[in-house]
């Protein structure tokens, strides 16, 4: 049996007797020649993010599925407007024919007059059908186009946050933003407006020729000699535009990335004077796109250019055989005028057809962005059900055999085959040069990512079995620049509690505790108060009590910390730690701790270096043990500040991993590797 803890309670390391060799056999059955830190096929690339997604336009049109009803009554509408515009041409023939044909007797003046008073009294009747027919059918049509992409939005949102941390390590923010704003857009129009507007030309087009066709079949074949050449170049066109818009949306997205960083980084491009680098850097992603726009105009207006001379001379041949018709009495005036007029509108028609077709193909290359990711599964385990503690006092993590390398750099193990015990209620304290990889400890606690092997449980139950709200309302994590939404401060700490959980009562208290509630009293408004885009209208120390505060209504059973390395004043400063230290009380606490105080005050201390646990016991026992730590601590007081001082005043500033960091060659810690028998002080503690 080892030893118990001078407190009394029961060692929190129980690492096993194999350590050694089961760190020695992953090293040689998953490390590759590239190194100790390299791995072989142990991440997870995303792989998927480099294919081109292809999407159909049954997938784009179904998009408008759920407006089906709506989109049936707009339709209706639709054919009635456009039976109604095509009634016209055969309406005004008719009154051509009536003025052009009438006896030349008083009589038969008198008549046509009254004839053509009947046709105006019809066609004003068309017009109020027509006219309200097309206002139902821009107004269904258009309703439907915003809900369509109200939702698209939403289950795109939706599929965004439910993605793995590990994809946005990868993926930029103002691509997503792009896809999300620029893309929906595309799709929406394709979907519904075009629907409405393909549909309008189609019948157009297919009721203009029916006409037509009643009114002299021969013209109508010279008509349609065209409509091959039309029909080749419209789909060139189409496929074109298809691929220009993949890479015109592609450029863009781009440009909105930097700009999105720039812009969350202001403070910093303004502290290095990188307005005009940053200018140019836009310039130059946004230039990318211009090229590509003025690509697409240019075919555009060669393809419209084309389209209108092909038309235009369609109608000249025509006229050409309509007057020929007409004097040799095969056809009437008026219907030789009627059918020009048919023959402009299925042009027209086939035209905005042409139009139509060129933006759902620029919507299947935005869709092609938008689907890929709206399909996209998470590349983590699903979340289990499990809860596994009860009402009673819980939360015991483990981590076993524990090696990591994070998906976005899959070639290097961050952590490699780390072993850590948390008790219920204890603290354990993780120190160690900066990169050695105490952060990404307590990212696998909170199951930001899961570990290539080994096993991270809390009571028992391996963290992917795990209910996900549950896992996250019992772990916690308090780091070191807490971020805070745009919102209320009495929001902020509300965030993520049980609504039943955070009355106003109980959002003050737990900011009493946290030592927030003094300086939020005295905001003009209180706890109404805005925060500022991630809380910039509060200091460092206000906003990492507002976090306690968060995390103290949140009441987890098990706290990860991560200590503030950037200097706060000594007032701010021990408001946050009295804080903190209200907050640890009766929770299990991993902390990655600066001050020397608060690794004095852990149960156990664990020096992580290189992704290895390299010496752990309490603060007293690695005293003792006269190893690393202890030369750290000896450092220390020759530095001149008792054990009771913090690092930063002990080294001037340094924190106590810098000071390992700085002092690492001297203490041994970069020459000891996963070899380190670190057994020896698992026995002591065990
Ligand atoms: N999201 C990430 N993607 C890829 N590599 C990462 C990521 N986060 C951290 N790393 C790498 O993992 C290693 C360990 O980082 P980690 O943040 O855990 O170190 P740390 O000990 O907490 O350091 P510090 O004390 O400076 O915060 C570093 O080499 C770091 O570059």
């Amino acid at each position: 049996m080892g030893k118990r803890l001078e407190d009394g309670s029961e060692p929190l390391l129980k690492e096993g007797e194999k350590e050694e060799s089961t760190l020695k056999e992953l090293e040689e059955g998953m490390v590759k020649s590239g190194g100790d830190d390299t791995v072989s096929g142990g991440g997870k690339g995303d792989s998927r993010d480099t294919h081109v997604y292809r999407v159909s336009y049954r997938r784009l049109f179904q998009l408008a599925k759920p407006e089906l009803l709506v989109l049936c009554f707009a339709v209706v509408a639709l054919f009635v407007s456009a039976v109604a515009n095509l009634a016209l041409p055969t309406f005004a023939g008719d009154v051509i024919d009536a003025v052009t044909r009438h006896p030349d007797t008083p009589e038969g003046k008198a008549a046509t007059y009254v004839k053509v008073n009947q046709k105006l009294v019809q066609i004003v009747a068309v017009v109020i059908v027509g006219s309200i027919a097309t206002s139902m059918r821009v107004y269904l049509f258009t309703s439907a186009s915003e809900r369509v992409v109200a939702r698209l939005k939403r289950d795109l949102f939706g599929s965004l946050v439910r993605q793995e941390v590990a994809f946005f390590d990868v993926t930029r923010t103002g691509e997503l933003m792009s896809r999300l704003s620029e893309d929906t857009q595309i799709i929406k129009n394709a979907v519904t407006l075009n629907l409405s507007e393909l549909l309008r030309g189609i019948s157009t087009a297919l009721l203009g020729l029916s006409y037509m066709f009643v009114k002299s079949w021969r013209l109508t074949c010279l008509t349609l000699v065209i409509v091959p050449a039309v029909a080749i170049g419209i789909r060139q066109y189409g496929k074109y535009l298809k691929e220009l818009s993949r890479k015109t949306q592609a450029a863009s997205a781009a440009a909105a990335a930097v700009a999105e960083e720039c812009i969350g980084a202001i403070r910093t491009v303004r502290a290095f004077a990188q307005e005009g680098s940053e200018s140019e850097r836009y310039r130059e992603k946004v230039e990318v796109s211009l090229t590509l726009g003025l690509h697409q105009a240019c075919v555009g207006g060669l393809f419209s250019g084309g389209m209108f001379a092909a038309a235009t001379l369609s109608l000249v041949a025509v006229m050409w055989y309509g007057a020929h018709l007409a004097v040799s009495g095969g056809m009437s005036p008026g219907s030789l005028a009627s059918f020009i007029i048919y023959a402009l509108t299925v042009g027209f028609s086939v035209a905005s057809l042409a139009g139509i077709y060129a933006t759902v193909m620029k919507a299947l290359g935005a869709g092609e962005r938008v689907f890929h990711l709206l399909d996209r599964e998470p590349s983590m385990v699903k979340a289990g059900s499990k809860r596994p503690m009860g009402d009673e006092a819980g939360g015991e993590v483990r981590l076993q055999k524990v090696w990591f390398a994070y998906p976005s750099r899959p070639s290097r193990w961050v952590l490699k085959g780390v072993n850590l015990t948390l008790l219920p209620g204890s603290k354990l304290a993780l120190v160690g040069p900066s990169g050695g990889g105490k952060s990404t400890i307590a990212n696998l606690v909170e199951r930001f990512y899961d570990p290539q092997t080994g096993v991270i449980t809390l009571d028992g139950c391996p963290l992917p079995e795990i209910s996900h709200d549950y896992l996250h309302r019992q772990i916690s994590i308090v780091s070191q620049e807490p971020v805070l939404f745009n919102t209320t401060i009495a929001e902020n700490i509300a965030y993520g509690s049980e609504p039943s959980a955070s009355s106003a009562t109980a959002i003050q208290l737990a900011a009493t505790m946290a030592n927030a509630h003094e300086f939020i009293s005295q905001f003009p408004e209180g706890y109404e108060n805005l925060v500022g885009e991630r809380g910039v209208r509060l200091s460092g120390g206000q906003k990492q009590r507002i976090a306690i505060a968060r995390a103290l209504l949140m009441s987890p059973r098990v706290l990860l910390l991560d200590e503030a390395t950037s200097a706060l004043d000594a007032e701010s400063e021990y408001l946050v730690q009295d804080a903190m230290d209200r907050l640890m009380v009766g929770r299990t606490t991993l902390v990655i701790a600066h001050r020397l105080s608060t690794v004095q005050s852990a149960h156990v201390v664990a020096v992580v270096d290189k992704g290895v646990i390299v010496e752990r016991g309490s603060h007293a026992e690695l005293l003792e043990r006269n190893g690393i730590y202890a030369g750290l601590v000896r450092r220390q007081l020759q530095g001149g500040t008792g054990l009771g001082g913090t690092a930063q005043n002990a080294n001037g500033g340094a924190t106590l991993g810098e000071v390992l960091e700085t002092h690492s060659a001297e203490f041994g810690v970069h020459c000891i590797t996963e070899e380190v028998p670190v057994n020896n002080e698992v026995d002591d503690l065990s």
